[in-house]
């Protein structure tokens, strides 16, 4: 492969440079993709996260810094079929475990297939026999398919950003074999976690009799070899571990600071997503305040919570109930100048974000469960060093695999909440710092940059793997 072959990244959503800045929209995965295009002057293709009357076929492109984002609008059916049906109705829901929520629908699950057909007819033109393809996340599985058997014989590689089920439950999917087929044609395929690799090598080798090599993730079905390995995201390091010197986050953490006085603030940020535990998180705080009643001044619970996929029915309970489980908190312990939680649906920047982070002396992260979740090692990388906080993590966050030193807990325990809740505040500082320690070198080595290099070194030597 010739050393100055093109990346085309294809993803669902694309940050184009217009809309950085704004909150929550240049992640760490934004930035870490945006140096790997400029290093290979690549192209970045995806749905512009508009709707259109009609789907037309016509690409907008912007090029900036040597990178060009190439974006399609979508039709309203094909975003109620594909986005907020296939796969946010269906395989989010199975993917992280929640078969109650799962919706199989033949509607949906067509959509799906044409919009994926729809991003290879319209891809197809715009690469070179030399470019390295790398497709992301389960908006796009059978994509590497579609382009196949439109004769493209590049090296194209895809990585899951989600858990990836248990073979029992993956099994309740219609046509799953149809699914996971699809997802052979491409060269590479990259999970989070050791975990949710073993959960596909043992869907591929009892369900479709695939033969596999446990060494290299060598997975060999009708003459056809694809490699499957585990590559855990991380954050940017060098941009996140720096944001304090940024005077937006130096404010917002006075701000906290100002507004919670003496007492312990406890910190969640999260899409708000049934996936990440939020009523569940409320029920072990209020079981605290129940086993504690004395603690009630001591703490302040701040849940930053924007909104996510608005128009799916499953989100619009989860955020009826959290509004509910929260008043209910506040009803029952508020005094007239205390509020034990405070519930905040909107997003900020990684800037505010960070010196949130720092103000608070506790992090909790539990959801049900999450490919990786990146909110935990931002949180780690804004602490102070000499007085760092407490992480409690769930143990089913794909972080939890290289977190063992933080606070591990079953977020579907109410009373293991408490109890870690109670244990992080009272932590003592020497201990609080032997964690930070064990923790922060992950976070600070394995990096989204280095994320990065790793599947793409694979990636561009598969084949000799
Ligand atoms: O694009 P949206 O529908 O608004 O959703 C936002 C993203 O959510 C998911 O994130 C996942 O990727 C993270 C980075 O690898 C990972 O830490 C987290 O555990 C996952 O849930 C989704 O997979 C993305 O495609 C969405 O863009
Ligand atoms: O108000 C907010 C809330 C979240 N985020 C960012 O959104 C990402 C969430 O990633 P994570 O892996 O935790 O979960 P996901 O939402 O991707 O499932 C993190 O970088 C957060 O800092 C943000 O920028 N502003």
């Amino acid at each position: 492969m010739s050393a100055d072959a093109r990346l085309v990244v294809v993803s669902n959503r694309v940050a184009v440079p217009k809309a950085r800045g704004a909150a929550g929209a240049q992640g760490g995965l934004a930035g870490a993709l945006n140096a790997a295009l400029k290093e290979r002057s690549g192209v970045w293709f995806g749905w512009s996260g508009e709707e259109a009357e009609e789907h037309t076929g016509e690409i907008s492109t912007q090029t900036t810094d040597g990178v060009t984002t190439a974006t399609i609008d979508l039709s309203k059916r094909d975003v109620d079929e594909y986005y907020n049906g296939y796969a946010n109705s269906t395989l989010w829901p199975l993917f992280h475990y929640r078969l109650d929520l799962a919706e199989y629908e033949r509607e949906t699950a067509k959509g799906y297939e044409r919009v994926n057909e729809r991003f290879a007819e319209t891809l197809h033109p715009l690469l070179e026999d030399d470019d390295v393809l790398w497709v992301h996340d389960y908006h796009l599985i059978p994509l590497g398919e579609r382009l196949r058997s439109r004769g493209v014989q590049n090296r194209i590689g895809f990585f899951l950003h989600i858990p990836w089920p248990a073979t029992r439950l993956f099994v309740s999917l219609p046509y799953h074999e149809r699914l996971v087929r699809t997802m052979l044609h491409y060269d590479l395929l990259g999970f989070q976690t050791h975990e949710w690799l073993d959960s596909f090598l043992h869907y591929c080798r009892t369900e479709l009799g695939a033969e596999i090599d446990e060494e290299t993730g060598a997975i060999t079905l009708d003459g056809r070899t694809t490699i499957a390995r585990a590559y855990p995201i991380g954050i940017d390091w060098d941009h996140f571990s720096k944001l304090g010197e940024d005077e937006a986050a130096q404010r917002a953490q006075q701000r906290l600071l100002n507004s919670t006085r003496r007492r312990t603030a406890m910190i969640g940020v999260d899409r708000l997503d049934y996936s990440k535990g939020l009523p569940e998180r409320l029920d072990g705080i209020s079981r605290f305040f129940d086993q504690h009643p004395d603690r009630v001044s001591d703490l302040v619970f701040i849940q930053i919570a924007p909104p996510s996929r608005e128009d799916v029915e499953s989100y619009q309970k989860i955020r009826a109930e959290l509004e509910q489980k929260a008043g209910q908190i506040n009803g029952a312990r508020s005094e007239v100048d205390l509020v034990p939680v405070r519930y905040v649906n909107r997003g900020y920047s990684h800037a505010e974000l960070f010196g949130f982070f720092r103000a608070a002396k506790i992090g909790l992260v539990t959801p049900l469960r999450d490919g990786m979740n990146l909110v935990a090692k931002e949180y780690l990388a804004a602490q102070d060093p000499e007085d760092p906080g407490v992480l409690i993590l769930s143990r089913f966050a794909g972080a939890a695999a290289q977190m063992e030193d933080a606070l591990l807990v079953n977020p579907h325990s109410p009373d293991d909440l408490a109890h870690a809740i109670g244990k992080a505040l009272d932590m003592p500082l020497e201990e609080r710092r032997r964690r930070y320690e064990s923790l922060i070198g992950t976070v600070r080595d394995d990096n989204v940059q280095d994320w990065t290099e790793n599947f793409l070194r694979d990636l561009d030597s598969a084949g000799q793997l």
